[in-house]
């Protein structure tokens, strides 16, 4: 087993496609090995520790998938495993912790990740081990700057918040793998394919990009990944054209009678819709217009992989959460220079009655409530927001 330099918390499918993928072809691979640690069920850590925590990663181009095992993992632990999480956290070996944790997992009740974080880096205070990276991989905008403020927030033990100042790195990201949920089939698939009867697999595309924004005092693996000054224009780009095209495939797709992304984005009626929302968000990203088409044109590509079965429930999931970083800077934007955006106004109206079924009045007022009560006196909005969740979302003939 390679020894134990970085841990993960939130042990789930897209950690395993993304962040120990990275960490398992660095060229220092032997050097870094991961204990990883669930966010609440113990299950994958108690399939990954059967088979001594190797699994497969499946990657499926639309020409066929290639499977490779990946040996990164040098131990696996569930959330409840208190004592194991605080040892790991206090060793002076330990440069790096990644967390995966979904973009509801920030706040400050006592399950979430920076309760358990500060929990951590309290043990690592108290055993005089020096600093460390917190590298958060969640779709969060300004992930690292959210972390540090609910992570100080929490520190209240006398003088541990001048110590988290002093030794704590918290790095921004951009993250980007297309990772659906593994199934059974694929389970069997992988089995019938190499012969090993995985309990743990993960399928991805094969896209892959992470930009990273710390200093990394401690060291840290030598991912192939891009590091820079500045995360936001990646992280704009990549939420509001990716996330955001995702968030309105999956709200819309639904109402439509559609399952996967590849279904909903081949419904020409959601990839008018989509391009809308693109020419609209498009404006307000720093890179130059040639660029934004290309990396437009790769993701029609990727979200019509026929070999990626991306479910639309999958991510519809935490609206609440995911709306505010997707869609709200532009309808903010636009409404700002007094314009009616309909693509952003398009995405709540879908989103609306998936969170509060019932007539679209109510609907609307209470997602303007939830997500952007700034905007709730805004009857021009509100008005075009009613109109398109009453009527705009027709079922598939
Ligand atoms: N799957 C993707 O395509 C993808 C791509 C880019 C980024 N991400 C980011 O990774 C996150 C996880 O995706 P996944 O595919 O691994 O999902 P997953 O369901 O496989 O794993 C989620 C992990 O987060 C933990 N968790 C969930 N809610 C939590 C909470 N409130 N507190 C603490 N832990 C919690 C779970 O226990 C689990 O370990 C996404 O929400 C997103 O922010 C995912
Ligand atoms: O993972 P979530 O739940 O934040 O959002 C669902 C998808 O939009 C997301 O997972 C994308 O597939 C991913 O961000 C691609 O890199």
């Amino acid at each position: 087993m390679r020894p134990v330099r970085a841990v993960h918390l939130g042990l789930g499918a897209f950690f395993r496609a993304h962040q120990a993928w990275y960490t398992d072809r660095a060229p220092d691979a032997d050097d870094w090995g991961i204990a990883a640690f669930t966010g609440r069920s113990a299950t994958l850590a108690e399939r990954l520790r059967a088979q001594d925590c190797a699994y497969t990663l499946v990657t499926r181009a639309p020409d066929g998938p290639t499977y490779e095992r990946i040996g990164s993992l040098a131990a696996v632990h569930a959330a409840s495993e208190q004592e194991a999480w605080l040892h790991h956290l206090s060793r002076p070996e330990v440069a790096v912790v990644t967390i995966t944790v979904t973009e509801a997992g920030y706040g400050t009740d006592p399950a979430g990740a920076p309760a358990r974080l500060v929990a951590g880096l309290a043990a690592r205070r108290a055993a005089g081990t020096g600093a460390l990276s917190l590298v958060p991989c969640d779709n969060l905008p300004h992930n690292g700057e959210v972390l540090r403020a609910a992570v100080r927030e929490l520190a209240t033990e006398p003088g541990l918040a001048s110590w988290i100042d002093d030794h704590v790195d918290f790095v921004t990201t951009m993250v980007d793998r297309i990772t659906p949920a593994t199934t059974d089939a694929d389970r069997a698939e992988v089995r019938e394919a190499t012969g090993f009867d995985d309990l743990a697999p993960v399928v991805t595309e094969p896209y892959s990009e992470w930009v990273l924004s710390g200093a990394f005092p401690a060291g840290r693996p030598a991912w192939d990944a891009t590091f820079v000054d500045d995360v936001a224009p990646y992280e704009q780009r990549k939420l509001w054209l990716l996330n955001g095209a995702h968030s309105l495939l999956a709200y819309a797709g639904l109402l439509r009678g559609h399952e996967t992304v590849e279904q909903a984005i081949g419904d020409p009626v959601l990839h008018g819709w989509v391009e809308e929302w693109w020419d609209e968000a498009s404006r307000r990203l720093p890179q130059d217009p040639a660029e934004t088409r290309a990396y437009r044109a790769a993701l029609l590509e990727r979200f019509a992989n026929p070999a990626i079965r991306h479910l639309l429930t999958q991510i519809a999931m935490d609206g609440p959460q995911k709306i505010p970083a997707r869609i709200l800077p532009s309808l903010r934007a636009e409404r700002a220079a007094g314009r009616l955006p309909t693509g952003s106004t398009r995405v709540l109206a879908a989103w609306a009655p998936h969170h509060t079924p019932g007539p679209a009045e109510v609907a609307i007022d209470r997602a303007l409530d939830l997500v952007a009560p700034d905007l709730r006196d805004d009857a021009e909005l509100r008005d075009a927001a009613v109109a398109l969740a009453a009527g705009g979302f027709e079922a598939r003939r």
